[in-house]
């Protein structure tokens, strides 16, 4: 009941958004797993008064369906290739999580091959219709699909890389639960920087920076366990899901965060942080995630590192290979070398 209530508060909330902050959102993958509930939480986001809901196919269903729900948003459904422009049209935010997922056994980077061409296509239309929207690429491989959007629009000529944002969000969203958890601590109190790629060993907890800082209640054997839980989260979901699919409802809430956060942004709030993988030059490799501030232009600062304790440093050190090869590839990919 006490959720539904904030369900409630939520969609009311909208009435205290200034007319002038209309905002148009387009869900490029809308008929999908992710795609639906996160549609869902987009219709009951107080910063959204347009919903283009767009796939290859379904997407008249979803949007006759989460159109009727008393909010502000008007919602329309976007079907088939010939209608991706018209969904574009006007958007302020683009979130794709169009292609194909995960089954046990697999990387992400197994998923390159079919949605590497599903992003550049998908990224082609934005910046033919809507080259100022901030686009939030959800699609795995997201170290390489990022770098695909990236040189996309590089060759239409309309790429600006503060609008170019990977969701990492998940990974933050699950560290949070699990250091949580593991300290005994409120979860909605708890704040854990994550920062790198979003596969396997290039996502990395920054822990020594948590907030509230719980080092005396966790041993180094704890930290290593909830580091590897964070990195191999993705991995826990797809083996539990067993062939069907996966992360799509916790992906769904991490998308619709991050999403508000840069409608927020966009309104001109100030101090809006979030962690995204955006092109960067706080390491060695040109894309990474880190804390960055979200304002009208989108990325408006990207935040270093911090200090890193030797764990933490030794992780740097690791991850940094493969995020150079996954970011390689997409680029050559893009470049149709
Ligand atoms: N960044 C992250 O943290 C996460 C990313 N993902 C990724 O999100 C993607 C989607 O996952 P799910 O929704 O579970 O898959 P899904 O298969 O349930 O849905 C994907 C949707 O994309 C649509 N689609 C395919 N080609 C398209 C195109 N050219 N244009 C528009 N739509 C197209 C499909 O018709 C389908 O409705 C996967 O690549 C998955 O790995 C999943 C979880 C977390
Ligand atoms: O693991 C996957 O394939 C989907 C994903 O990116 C995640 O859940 O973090």
């Amino acid at each position: 009941m006490q959720a539904i209530k904030e369900v409630v508060k939520h969609a009311r909330a909208f009435s205290s958004v200034p007319a002038h902050f209309d905002r148009k959102v387009a869900v490029l993958g809308a008929a999908g797993g992710i795609g639906q509930p996160l549609s869902l939480l987009m219709k009951l986001s107080p910063y959204v008064s347009e919903l283009a809901l767009y796939d290859i196919a379904g997407t008249p269903g979803v949007a006759a369906d989460v159109s009727h729900i008393n909010s502000k948003a008007t919602v329309k459904g976007y079907a088939g290739e010939d209608q991706l422009g018209e969904a574009l049209k006007g958007a302020d935010v683009v979130i794709i999580p169009a292609g194909v997922p995960r089954k046990p056994g697999m990387t992400r980077d197994d998923l390159f091959k079919i949605n590497a061409g599903i992003v550049r296509a998908l990224v082609e239309a934005c910046g033919k219709h809507c080259p100022k929207a901030l686009l939030n690429i959800i699609s795995n491989p997201v170290n390489s699909t990022v770098p695909i959007a990236a040189e996309t629009l590089k060759r239409l000529g309309v790429y600006d890389e503060k609008r170019v944002l990977g969701v990492t969000t998940l990974d933050v969203v699950r560290a949070k639960t699990f250091y949580a958890e593991k300290a005994g601590l409120d979860v909605s109190k708890v704040d854990v920087p994550v920062v790198g790629g979003h596969a396997g060993v290039t996502i990395l907890p920054l822990f020594s920076q948590a907030v509230p800082n719980a080092a005396n209640k966790l041993s180094e054997a704890d930290i290593d366990a909830l580091t590897k839980r964070t990195q191999d989260g993705g991995t826990e979901v797809v083996q539990a899901k067993a062939g069907k699919g996966s992360a799509t409802l916790s992906m769904a809430y991490a998308g619709a965060l991050f999403a508000d956060a840069c409608l927020r942004g966009l309104n001109g709030d100030p101090d809006v942080v979030e962690c995204t993988y955006v092109a960067s030059t706080i390491t060695e490799v040109p894309f990474f995630s880190s804390k960055v501030k979200l304002g009208k232009n989108g990325v408006e600062q990207i935040y270093g590192l911090g200090s890193l304790n030797d764990y933490e440093a030794a992780g740097l050190k690791a991850m940094l290979p493969e995020l150079r090869s996954s970011i390689e590839k997409g680029i050559a990919f893009a470049k149709g070398e």
